[in-house]
């Protein structure tokens, strides 16, 4: 059936082991064209819900739809056949091979020679630095640098959505902002993207939509500008109030 969804999880409850459940009737929808981010205090879930998403974890119960087909309970290398690229937290190129190697390992599952090319003339475009660097080895690369090859590895599958896990983690400001303008580049390019961050504000400033997870599940959701314009949110989960509006005279 259509869906105006490209990934939606519906009424998620997941847990590791026999510990206690950490979603708790959890639902987030990913439409098209869209910057999703999922934020929240520490252990609320958000990486558990990427985790969901990309067949790392199954749920115990609720529904996973892609493109309105049902996908619960499929593995991790059936949910990137049907459009779900994870790029987990912390930095995970391999540093002895360089980045031409590191990309293509993310068209592993591709046979067709043509299709490779395609991808990788599109990832190169999207990404400069990585047609720059493309012969050096990925461990020569700075941080955000690195995380770019990673983006372009997720890339290669052409996903519905990526699914990114706190991108911004031990990056500098300057590293920071490249790496958002990227992800934005990313959704203009077609790619429809669920994140998880710590950095709450800067990453709702880039996002269109907005999750806050508290206690397993969303607690509030909306227009990315409308929950940061919110006095409680920001209170609460933003670390302080919004800054007032100055204009320039
Ligand atoms: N592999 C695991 N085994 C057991 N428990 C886990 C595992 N991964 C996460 N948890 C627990 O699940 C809960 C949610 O963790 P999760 O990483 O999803 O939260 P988070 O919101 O992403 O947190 P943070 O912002 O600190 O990264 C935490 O209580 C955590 O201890």
């Amino acid at each position: 059936m259509a869906s105006e969804y490209l990934l939606e999880l519906e009424d998620i409850e997941a847990g590791y082991g026999r510990a206690a459940l950490v979603l708790r009737g959890l639902t987030v929808k990913v439409p098209p064209g869209a910057v999703v981010c999922l934020v929240g205090p520490n252990g609320a879930g958000k990486s558990t819900v990427l985790k969901v998403a990309s067949g790392m974890l199954r749920p115990r119960a609720g529904t996973i739809r892609v493109a309105g087909k049902d996908v619960t309970d499929r593995n991790p290398q059936q949910m990137l056949h049907a459009g779900l690229s994870h790029v987990l937290q912390g930095h995970s190129v391999f540093k002895e091979m360089t980045v031409e190697e590191n990309v293509r390992l993310g068209a592993y599952s591709l046979t067709d020679k043509a299709e490779i090319a395609e991808r990788i003339g599109f990832v190169k475009d999207l990404f400069p630095v990585v047609a720059e660097r493309w012969g050096a080895l990925a461990g020569a690369l700075s941080g955000g640098q690195q995380k770019q090859v990673e983006f372009a590895r997720s890339l290669m599958v052409s996903p519905r959505v990526v699914l990114l896990d706190e991108p911004s983690m031990g990056l500098d400001p300057k590293a920071t902002a490249t790496v958002f303008e990227q992800v934005v580049r990313m959704r203009d390019a077609g790619t429809a993207v669920l994140l998880v961050e710590q950095n709450a504000r800067r990453a709702l400033e880039t996002a269109d939509l907005g999750c806050v997870l508290d206690l397993g599940r969303v607690h509030i959701s909306g227009p990315a500008a409308e929950l940061l314009r919110d006095p409680q949110l920001a209170e609460l989960y933003l670390g302080g109030r919004p800054k007032p509006v100055t204009t320039k005279s």
